[in-house]
């Protein structure tokens, strides 16, 4: 049985309370419910209350010697951030074409050509379970030392039944046996693979007819998502592959309008998805759809700073009423970082957000990208014990100090899994 944490005197103790029951939109996402000298009861790993340290004290003073103390005097205290779109589970890297494209290639050049989702598709058919398992293991420990306790994760480099299920297995493994939670999404319509270049409408129907209810039958994912950008999936296969996915149980999300404007944030919104992925040309028609219908913007500013591409506007969306969720899009070609506070800082930086509003779309609009806002993305009693102390004192200085990971410490489950900002 781990001992109760109490973690104490938080400088500032941003608990993004009051927006677990739907994602947070316009001026609501500057709203942090922050308490001074707060003061947390974590125990069974669960958030037992919440509330200044002075409140606390009356409560549990009889009971400080059970606890584990956690003194976060001059500290920032939030909820474990939430990385709501990772295709983490991957083999390889790609630095060569990060090469190539400082020499002038386009990401979607390479790719036409056999190499970005090509590549690593191939590296991964050729990875077994453990060597997956290992790589994939590296990645998710450095997120945890960048604050994150949860984490989506996609498959989408095996494009074959038996590899999709390859990767989904390791992602399962990893929720498992890893402190971070995974979320899984399936993505086997991540590229037409090399072998159905001629006939990519047979490959349509391998997803639809083959994979997906496999997936769905061995309950390996809850969300199904697609690549629909000109050249990969058009707007039209994609809605038959979200359509295929949504009968057998698996959540709509896309990667839309991520090199050229394609239709794909109206696509999101026809069908209802839960989020719609980069959005960085999305057209003003699709935003304002998206508003109206509640679709979750998951954007991916690393991506395009890594692309060297304008950022999504964030700004643009928030001002709409699209709620706003921000994530790393970890993977080995358009975003290989691990960093969500980089991602925040890029936020701020690249796509007009405020210090509150990145926070917020990185807990729990992140939490609700994934379906997990009654669980977790705020600092509640009742919610699952995962929380992050960075070593700062407010959380405009996490911004404000970009490009350094502050995170001092996280516990995920009640459990202290990163102190002094080193693993346990
Ligand atoms: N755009 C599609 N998929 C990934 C990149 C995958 C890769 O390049 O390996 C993304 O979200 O950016
Ligand atoms: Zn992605």
């Amino acid at each position: 049985m781990t001992r109760p944490v109490w973690i104490r005197h938080a400088s500032q103790l941003a608990t993004l309370a009051g927006g677990s029951l739907s994602p947070v939109t316009g001026e609501g996402m500057n709203e942090l419910s922050i308490i001074e000298d707060g003061s947390v009861w974590l125990e069974n790993g669960r958030i037992e209350r919440v509330g200044a340290d002075s409140e606390l004290e009356e409560v549990y003073r009889d009971r400080a010697g059970e606890a584990e103390i956690i003194d976060a005097s001059g500290r920032l205290v939030t909820p474990g951030l939430i990385d709501p779109h990772t295709h983490l589970v991957h083999a390889g890297t790609r630095q060569n074409e990060f090469n190539m494209r400082l020499n002038g290639a386009t990401y979607m050049e390479i790719m036409n050509n056999g190499g970005g989702i090509h590549a690593t598709t191939a590296a991964t058919r050729n990875a077994s379970h453990e060597q997956l398992f290992d790589q994939s293991k590296k990645r998710l420990d450095l997120f945890l030392l960048h604050g994150v306790t949860t984490v989506e994760a996609k498959s989408g480099y095996g494009l074959t039944l038996e590899d999709e299920i390859k990767q989904l297995e390791v992602a399962k493994r990893l929720d498992a046996e890893h402190p971070v939670d995974l979320v899984s999404t399936f993505m086997g319509a991540h590229a037409v693979p090399r072998e159905y270049k001629e006939h990519p409408d047979a490959f349509v129907d391998l997803v639809i007819s083959e994979m997906i209810p496999e997936v769905a039958r061995r309950k390996l994912a809850e969300f199904n998502d697609v690549f629909c950008e000109r050249g990969v999936f058009t707007p039209e296969q994609s809605r038959r592959i979200l359509e295929a996915g949504a009968l057998h149980g698996l959540l709509p999300k896309i990667h839309a309008d991520e090199i050229e404007p394609y239709e794909g944030a109206e696509l999101a919104a026809a069908i209802g998805a839960v989020s719609a992925d980069h959005l960085l040309r999305a057209s003003d028609r699709g935003i304002q759809r998206m508003a109206e219908a509640g679709v979750i913007a998951v954007l991916l500013p690393g991506t395009a700073f890594f692309l060297m591409a304008e950022s999504a506007n964030g700004r643009k969306m928030i001002d709409a009423g699209v709620p706003v969720a921000i994530s790393t899009d970890c993977n080995p070609g358009s975003s290989p970082t691990v960093s969500m506070p980089l991602i925040m800082n890029l936020g701020c930086l690249k796509m007009g957000m405020t210090p509150a509003e990145v926070l917020t779309a990185a807990t729990i609009n992140a939490a609700h990208a994934i379906r997990r806002a009654h669980e977790i993305g705020s600092i509640e009693a009742g919610k699952r014990a995962d929380v992050t102390i960075f070593d700062v004192p407010d959380f405009m200085t996490l911004q404000y100090r970009y490009g350094v990971n502050h995170v001092h410490t996280v516990i995920k489950n009640g459990k202290v899994v990163v102190a002094g900002g080193a693993l346990v």
